[in-house]
């Protein structure tokens, strides 16, 4: 019996109520309205959005295997700090659509307009915030959405709520308003190519967005590549609670809203996204005993296979039942030392995309851990979007790594022969 840790309303924050949010009977079922604050002198913004484009090739050192770079510890503090700050408003905008879309009682919950909106809001704060943040660098954007959809006429209306929303959220932080066309603008700096040449910044504006419709865990993921490599990496997970999942019985009043943060060679660290002041440094687990371990995996059987990752448990001798939650938020419980292992099998023909695990990656790095393709081989984002990968992603601590890479090897060996004897 897998152990999934479902979220329930009862774990947010006290709610505006629906009609707060919603106008009561005035919306069609698809809709979605969100409060504005109180308008302020805005002084319009006019942000230079150039094309992406990659900046002058510099001398990169020879490849290593790790898809984590090797640089000082003092390189990438404001790339940092500004990543922290746009996830964070990024976070901010996705609670305010979760929050609607979960007290609403007008909005069904097959419908998949929330997760558009929040999709492209947060893709869009996290570019402005990028360019406000860092104005002087060039700027490229590896991102999940682009604005084709949201230019066509009947997405007008979802583009002025998505202006809207984006305003509201950023007003917090900036004396600025954005236009529908900046917003437009800002999700179409998303859709550089990435590549091993020159900094490229790697964005999911909502990962795991079957969990985000349930109300369960999803992330805003966050990583920056300098010559094909992580060089930091930032996860909001705006429902994951501030202490382990894996006592989630005893902590389930617990607060939730953790941002998980790491720059190469300074430690990944996790702070509440609601209280930055909160952070502390983590570390995976120490556990070396399978049989002291535990695992995670996805909520939706449609996107990793669960009997192979069973197959494999059992192999390792792990007792434990998995842990299955949604998005990125399992690296950083994984980094955080919830869990040991996190195994991710994708259905045949199922193509990675590397903002699904930059962050994650980087962040489970710098806690002790590494992640590796079902071969061993460390994962490579400097290839473009996709990862060209072989098989699936494991996740582990070093000294799990060897046994753990056994057992899916001798696992995968025996679901191939016994699909090849049917
Ligand atoms: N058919 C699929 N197989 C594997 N992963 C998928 C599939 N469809 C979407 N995904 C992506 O898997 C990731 C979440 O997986 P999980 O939550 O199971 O770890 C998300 O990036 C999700 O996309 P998206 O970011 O659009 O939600
Ligand atoms: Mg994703």
């Amino acid at each position: 019996m897998a152990s999934r840790v479902r979220f329930s309303r009862t774990i947010f924050s006290p709610l505006p109520s629906a009609s707060a949010l919603i106008p009561s009977g005035s919306l069609p079922p698809a809709s979605l309205s969100l409060p504005l604050s109180n308008p302020k002198p805005y002084r319009r913004l006019r942000l230079p959005f150039p094309p992406s484009h990659l900046p002058p090739p510099r001398s990169s050192p020879a490849g290593s295997a790790s898809p984590v770079a090797a640089m000082s510890s003092s390189s990438y503090d404001k790339e940092l700090a500004a990543a922290k700050k746009a996830a964070s408003l990024a976070a901010r905008l996705c609670q305010k659509v979760q929050k609607a879309l979960l007290t609403s009682d007008v909005q069904s919950k097959a419908d998949k307009s929330p997760v558009t909106v929040a999709d492209y809001g947060s893709q869009a704060i996290v570019s402005l915030v990028l360019r406000k943040e860092l104005p002087s660098e060039s700027f490229s954007l590896v991102a999940e959405e682009d604005s084709a959809d949201l230019r066509k006429d009947e997405a007008q209306e979802t583009l002025k709520r998505i202006t809207e929303l984006v305003n509201d959220t950023i007003s917090s932080e900036y004396s600025m308003s954005v236009s529908d066309e900046d917003v437009l603008i800002a999700i179409d700096s998303g859709k550089s190519e990435g590549g091993p040449v020159g900094q490229h910044w790697v964005l999911d504006p909502i990962d795991g967005t079957k969990g985000f419709l349930r109300g369960d865990q999803y992330a805003i993921a966050l990583a920056l590549l300098d010559e094909g490599k992580v060089v930091l990496g930032v996860l909001g997970c705006p429902n994951l609670p501030h202490t382990s999942i894996a006592n989630l019985d005893r902590h389930s009043q617990n607060k939730i809203g953790c941002l998980f943060y790491a720059k190469t060679g300074d430690g990944a660290y996790m702070q509440s996204l609601s209280d930055p002041s909160s952070n502390a440094k983590i570390h995976v687990t120490a556990t070396e005993n399978p049989a002291d371990a535990s695992f995670f995996e996805s909520y939706e059987a449609a996107h990793s296979l669960h009997d192979l990752s069973k197959a494999i448990a059992e192999k390792l001798g792990v007792q434990a039942p998995p842990v299955r939650i949604d998005s990125q938020a399992k690296y950083g419980a994984l980094a955080r030392g919830d869990g040991a292992i996190y195994l991710r099998f994708p259905h045949k023909g199922y193509r990675e995309k590397i903002w699904d695990h930059a962050a994650g990656c980087i962040v489970v790095a710098e806690a002790g851990g590494f992640a590796t393709d079902a071969a061993g081989n460390a994962l490579d984002f400097s290839k473009g979007r996709y990862l060209d990968l072989d098989t699936g992603i494991i996740v582990t601590n070093k000294k799990l790594m060897p046994s753990l890479l056994n057992a899916v090897q001798e696992s995968i060996k025996a679901k191939n022969q016994s699909a090849s004897h049917l």
